[in-house]
């Protein structure tokens, strides 16, 4: 064997098929090698005996907000905060860059921005919007890996929702050019009408905000998506389900022979609406946190393979926007995309014994396989992209507000007592991560699908 870049010495490697302990031998950015007691000399070696060699992250749900809104986070804060929680490839949400990305100009613009900002690798989502049909051609031939519509108000006027109109034509559209369509299933009538009601009656607590968004608005989209894909045969993925209920519809449909998926996030398997009521504006997003017997069927859902990929949903604000006596105005998005491996083995492997192989797969290989990425995404194996995430298992600690990479330090998570630090992130076979610091310049490459 040639001389390696880079050799992973004794770690126990969590593959698509298996936990084995093996070496990793890196050359040229690639595993090229992957079993025990390797024989090879290397330029670098890292000792990982004790430590877990899980996949780079791939979180196909974030929000950077740039352009246009990096006051609001940014593709290199975003990215350094997601590199020190061993992420490795990101898919950048249309919405809340602004211009948000709906055409070739506005994908342009994001491109350039993440070019010269963004730690690790990159795809983007292209939007689906009312009047951007005649664009998704084009955002199609720029590679975007997929399209992204709001049943319901996005909280931000330059990304309207979807009326069932244009999904079904979008459906149409993306189906012929063989993406898929990803939706945030909410019913707007329900969700408008519950707030309204609410609103003029004075009642703005977080309690009848959570009142406001109940299970049933979500189930009540999700149905209607699914009856569109039915119709017009497009791929669907379902976005951020909050429950277990929004997931069996989701695998009953699959069962009918529909090509549908969803995605779930760390909040909705961490954190309930006590978590809502007692931390407040840090943990509000849409669909909001539930309650304690709707995460417990959630993650029997996880855990029977019926949620494809987990996604932080990472979507952060100035501080300023979290702060309203009135929840409904409060800007709704969490942020926790530097913490989605602790917060997995703690509360997936550790307390409800998911196995680390099933975890892995949800926020690398599925990923990956769904979103038809390049081959070299596709897991921990030989030909593969090295990209790693080397984490600690059995050392706990507390999420601290000064910690987190963010541009705002607010996280629902401060406080939080966990397991799985990641100690280093190693991006197609380079540090850009190692013992708490960030060790590269932005790297990044645009992953095109
Ligand atoms: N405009 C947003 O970033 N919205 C996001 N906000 C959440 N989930 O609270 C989302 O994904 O819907
Ligand atoms: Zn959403
Ligand atoms: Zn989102």
């Amino acid at each position: 064997m040639p001389e390696l870049d880079m050799l992973v010495r004794g770690g126990t490697v969590v593959t698509p098929t298996g936990v084995k302990n093996a070496d990793i031998g890196i050359a040229d950015g690639r595993i090229v090698a992957l079993e025990s007691a390797l024989q090879a000399t290397s330029h670098e070696v890292i000792e990982a005996k004790g430590l877990h060699v899980l996949p780079g992250l791939i979180d196909a749900h974030v929000h950077f907000n740039e352009p246009g809104r990096a006051e609001w986070e940014g593709f290199e804060t975003g990215t350094k905060a997601f590199a020190a929680g061993g992420g490795t490839l990101f898919f950048d949400m249309p919405l809340n860059a602004h211009p948000p990305t709906v055409d070739v100009e506005s994908f342009d613009l994001k491109l350039e921005a993440a070019k010269s900002k963004a730690l690790v690798d990159f795809s983007f989502w292209g939007g689906l919007v009312p009047g951007n049909l005649d664009r998704l051609e084009e955002l199609a031939d720029r590679g975007v890996v997929g399209f992204k519509a709001f049943m319901s108000n996005s909280g931000i006027e330059d990304f309207q929702s979807v009326d069932d109109h244009t999904l079904r034509e979008g459906m149409k559209r993306a189906k012929k050019l063989g993406k898929l369509v990803a939706v945030h299933a909410e019913s707007d009538a329900m969700t408008e009408e519950l707030s309204r009601k609410y609103v003029s009656a004075g009642k703005t607590s977080i309690r009848d905000y959570l009142d406001s968004r109940p299970i049933e608005a979500e189930l009540e989209a999700i149905q209607r998506a699914l009856g569109l894909a039915g119709e017009t045969g497009c791929a669907l993925h379902i976005v951020h389900v909050s429950c277990g209920a929004g997931v069996l519809l989701i695998a009953s449909a699959k069962k009918l022979g529909l090509d549908v998926t969803c995605e779930t996030c760390p909040h909705y398997l961490t954190l309930t609406e006590e978590d809502v009521i007692r931390l407040g504006a840090v943990a509000k997003c849409a669909p909001p946190l539930r309650p304690l017997a709707a995460q417990d069927s959630l993650w029997e859902y996880v855990k029977a393979g019926h949620v494809t990929t987990i996604g932080s949903d990472h979507s952060p604000a100035p501080p300023t926007m979290k702060l309203n006596s009135d929840f409904f105005k409060v800007w709704g998005g969490i942020s926790g995309v530097q913490h989605t491996w602790p917060l997995l083995i703690t509360e997936g492997h550790v307390k409800r014994r998911v196995a680390l192989e099933l975890l892995s797969r949800f926020v690398s290989v599925n990923v990956a396989e769904r979103f038809k990425l390049p081959q070299a995404k596709k897991g921990m194996m030989v030909g593969s992209d090295a990209d790693l995430a080397l984490v600690d298992l059995q050392q706990e600690f507390t999420i601290g507000g000064t910690d987190l990479l963010y541009r705002h330090q607010q996280s629902p998570y401060v406080g939080r007592t966990v397991k799985g630090q990641v100690v280093q992130t190693v991006l197609r076979g380079q540090s850009v991560f190692k013992d708490g610091k960030i060790v590269s310049k932005p790297v990044g490459q645009f992953v095109k699908v």
